[in-house]
């Protein structure tokens, strides 16, 4: 059998904000990603699933237990984990061609191959034509597929996102779906995607890992054996959600009732 493409065994972080009590955000945290998988954290706010993504992102140390990637350890940052966040972080000042392209000088990829690549990802994101536009000049859905484009040229092995589609309308986010799951299938990637929406978990993920209140724990990992492209009508996606409105209503409840006793 092949390796994970991340391994999280034990995993636990603790904030030390400085001034303020110490957060135990995570706690004795374990699953595996499978090459090509695309797995979906769900879970009440504050339970830590962004905590994970920049741990895995290696932007965060763990406080305890061990995360690798392809059997290598997570120590620091690199091009083969790729995270994208809710707002498209693209440099306002660039064009989003350049913007593209900027990640790879970092590899040291030659300018002109540089740019081959940008148009490639950008065409594939449906962005050929608005290589020389700056991100302003973009609708927020526009700014997204850029910054999945960015991420992509980088080839990642694992790509990240940290509810990516939360800011857009309702209408944008169900095509930005189905372009996800068109460049996943393309990139062979595994993705990590932290949402809030039980029907975005279902539409996209082969398992969607539960959370608990925080500390954040695995309270279950549900593989969603539905035939892609999902269907909202189909009863066994009825049942999906009725279950995971149940599993995330007691946590929701622990997490308020421990705001309300700070
Ligand atoms: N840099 C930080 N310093 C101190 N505490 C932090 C820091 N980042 C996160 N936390 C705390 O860690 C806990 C987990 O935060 P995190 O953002 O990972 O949760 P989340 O599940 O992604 O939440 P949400 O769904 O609301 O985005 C929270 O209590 C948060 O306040």
């Amino acid at each position: 059998m092949s390796r994970p493409a991340v391994s999280i065994q034990s995993v636990s972080k603790r904030w030390t904000p400085e001034g303020r009590a110490p957060v135990q955000a995570l706690k004795d945290l374990s699953f595996d990603v499978e090459p090509g998988e695309f797995i979906v954290l769900l879970g009440p706010s504050g339970c830590g699933k962004s905590t994970l993504l920049y741990m895995i992102a290696g932007l965060e140390e763990v406080s305890g237990g061990t995360i690798a990637c392809d059997g290598e350890p997570v120590t620091e940052p690199s091009a083969e984990r790729g995270l994208i966040f809710q707002e498209a972080s693209l440099f306002p000042w660039l064009t989003i061609a350049d913007n593209v392209a900027f990640g790879l000088s970092v590899q040291h990829v030659q300018p002109v191959r540089r740019r081959e690549i940008a148009i490639e990802m950008l065409k594939r994101v449906g962005l050929g034509d608005m290589l020389d536009k700056k991100p302003d000049e973009l609708s927020g859905g526009m700014r997204q597929r850029a910054a999945c484009a960015r991420a992509l040229a980088m080839r990642p092995k694992v790509l990240m996102m940290d509810e990516p589609f939360a800011a857009l309308d309702v209408q944008t986010r169900a095509r930005m779906q189905d372009f996800l799951l068109q460049i996943w299938r393309d990139s062979g990637a595994s993705i990590l995607l932290v949402t809030h929406s039980i029907d975005e978990a279902i539409s996209l993920a082969d398992r969607v890992v539960v959370f608990t209140a925080r500390p954040g724990q695995v309270k279950t990992i549900v593989p969603i054996d539905l035939p892609r492209p999902r269907q909202s009508r189909d009863p066994r996606y009825h049942a999906y959600r009725d279950m995971f409105a149940e599993l995330l209503a007691d946590e929701v409840d622990r997490a308020f009732a421990e705001q309300e006793a700070v």
